[in-house]
């Protein structure tokens, strides 16, 4: 088992001997142990593992829906495991965008209304929310569909419309959990560009969960393996 601490110009996370345990009555299980890892602005993350090995259990720590056992994740200089819960709402709401397999658009909604909506949850005003919500989906290249409910687009706009909501803040930290596990082959990689030219604009840290190890090293500047809770390889380099 390896505890990888790569030395960074300009990390953005921090995690220091983090564990999670789900307790149980008869047997807890510990989707986590003891994970140390360091993650640069800017780079881009794979990380495989096979099914149950704790990959969506890392990413629910480092946006902040679930705490660790035990252990820190330092984010931009703070400790968001000890963040209360309204310092991770506004944790979330600034600094963290999600995208997932299936989708999770709003179907009575419009694309614009979809990716409008993070905003009206923070009470951001109308025209302000609309023109960030606009710009958003120009730069998945959606603006001439704003005005159509998911229903209307394809997996893969659907799955941009998602990304646009998620990006629509220009959060520092994307983290994607098998977003092109329901596309084709074409258009996941068109998604996994996205991201890439996301990371590459903002200089905004990626962190991407997958089983396919092609599309990993098409997009990863970084690779890192679970098993068993534990990071068994970190592996630098590929990517574009
Ligand atoms: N709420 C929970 N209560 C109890 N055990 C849980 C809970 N959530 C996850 N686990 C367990 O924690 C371990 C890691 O789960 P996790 O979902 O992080 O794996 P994963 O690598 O994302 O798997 P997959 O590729 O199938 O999505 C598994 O053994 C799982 O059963």
């Amino acid at each position: 088992m390896i505890s990888s601490d790569a030395t960074s110009d300009d990390p953005l996370i921090r995690l220091n001997h983090v564990s999670r345990v789900y307790p149980r009555k008869s047997v807890s299980v510990i989707a986590l142990r003891d994970i140390s890892l360091t993650i640069q602005r800017g780079q881009r993350v794979a990380m495989l593992g096979r099914s149950g090995s704790g990959k969506s259990t890392l990413l629910n720590l480092l946006s902040g829906i679930d705490r660790p056992t035990s252990g820190s994740i330092i984010v931009d200089g703070d400790d968001i495991a000890a963040h209360s819960s309204d310092q991770l709402a506004r944790y979330r709401m600034s600094s963290v965008g999600v995208v997932f397999q299936a989708f999770h658009l709003i179907p009575t909604l419009t694309a614009t209304k979809n990716v409008e909506l993070p905003f009206v949850f923070a009470g951001t005003p109308r025209k302000q929310r609309l023109a960030s919500a606009m710009s958003a989906l120009e730069a998945v290249g959606l603006a001439n569909r704003a005005s159509h409910r998911p229903s209307e687009l394809s997996g893969g706009e659907q799955q941009r419309v998602a990304l646009a909501r998620a990006l629509s803040h220009q959060p520092k930290l994307l983290l994607a959990d098998e977003p092109t596990g329901n596309l084709d082959s074409t258009t996941a990689s068109d998604i996994i560009q996205h991201l890439v030219d996301y990371s590459n604009t903002r200089n905004a840290t990626v962190v991407l969960v997958t089983h396919d190890e092609k599309l990993a090293s098409d997009f990863a500047t970084r690779t890192i393996r679970l098993h068993d809770g534990h990071l068994i390889d970190d592996t630098m380099g590929a990517g574009q």
